[in-house]
């Protein structure tokens, strides 16, 4: 048995989040990443601890306009990336009422975890780093102890929290492996299904090796999802 669950990343426009799920699922970076246009789809096989999960990755629009269509994609999603760039302040301040609307919109066993993307940057000039991580874990303290400590007293904010660079692909996998970790450990009845094999990740289900999406989902209308092959190597975009 293969379970699926939904992802969703939000946050401001620009923020990283198309390269964070490119560089996962695609293992591709673009210094010049198009902005998305409503939202767009990826999905992605991991094996953790022996239980595979098929991550079904919505990756939504950071633009203004395209607000109103999120709930159309975290709706009954599992789990909650909210994407901020280290070296923007604006952009973690953006994340706030992010989270407000997931927790009001969304069953309390919603796992969020929030990502800081760019560290190569602070990396070459670390003078460009307006988010420092404790601040991050802070946060995640303040605001996410009353969802994710009710099944893990031993929670700590730092547990939510990590700093990638999709770039390079730091800590990228360590994100959805940890997400990962939660679902299963959320859903007991997946590891009923374990294998006897255990992987760490298994091979993208989306994509072969030259990013030729197989199961890629592109939104044609709203409300509309369909499984095709999109008719470029690029991620399938809404339009
Ligand atoms: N140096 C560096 N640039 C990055 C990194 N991640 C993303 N970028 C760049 O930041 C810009 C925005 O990245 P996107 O992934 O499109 O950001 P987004 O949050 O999806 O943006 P929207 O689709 O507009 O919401 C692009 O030019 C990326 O190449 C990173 O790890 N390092």
């Amino acid at each position: 048995m293969i379970a699926d669950a939904k992802v969703v990343l939000l946050g401001a426009q620009g923020a990283g989040k198309t390269s964070l799920v490119v560089r996962y699922v695609h293992n591709k970076f673009h210094d010049n990443q198009q902005s998305t246009i409503g939202a767009s789809f990826l999905a992605k096989k991991i094996v953790v601890d022996g239980v595979v999960v098929r991550l079904q990755i919505w990756d939504t629009a950071g633009q203004e306009r395209f607000r109103s269509m999120a709930p159309m994609y975290y709706r009954s999603a599992a789990c909650g990336i909210l994407c901020y760039d280290i070296t923007s302040k604006s952009s973690f301040n953006a994340m706030h009422s992010w989270l407000q609307e997931l927790k009001q919109n969304l069953n309390s066993d919603i796992i969020i975890h929030i990502v800081g993307t760019k560290l190569d940057l602070v990396r070459e000039d670390p003078s460009r780093r307006e988010v420092p991580f404790e601040t991050c874990i802070q946060y995640a303290e303040n605001n996410l102890r009353d969802i994710e400590a009710a099944d893990n007293p031993s929670w700590t904010g730092r547990d939510s929290c990590h700093e990638i660079c999709a770039k390079d692909a730091e800590g990228v996998n360590e994100v959805f492996e940890s997400i990962t970790r939660t679902i299963i450990r959320r859903r007991p009845i997946l590891k009923k299904s374990r294998r006897n094999s255990v992987h760490y990740e298994s091979d993208s289900f989306s994509s072969d090796e030259d990013g030729d999406a197989l199961n890629t989902g592109t939104i044609r209308s709203i409300g509309t999802v369909s499984l095709q092959e999109p008719a470029s190597k690029e991620q399938s975009r809404c339009c």
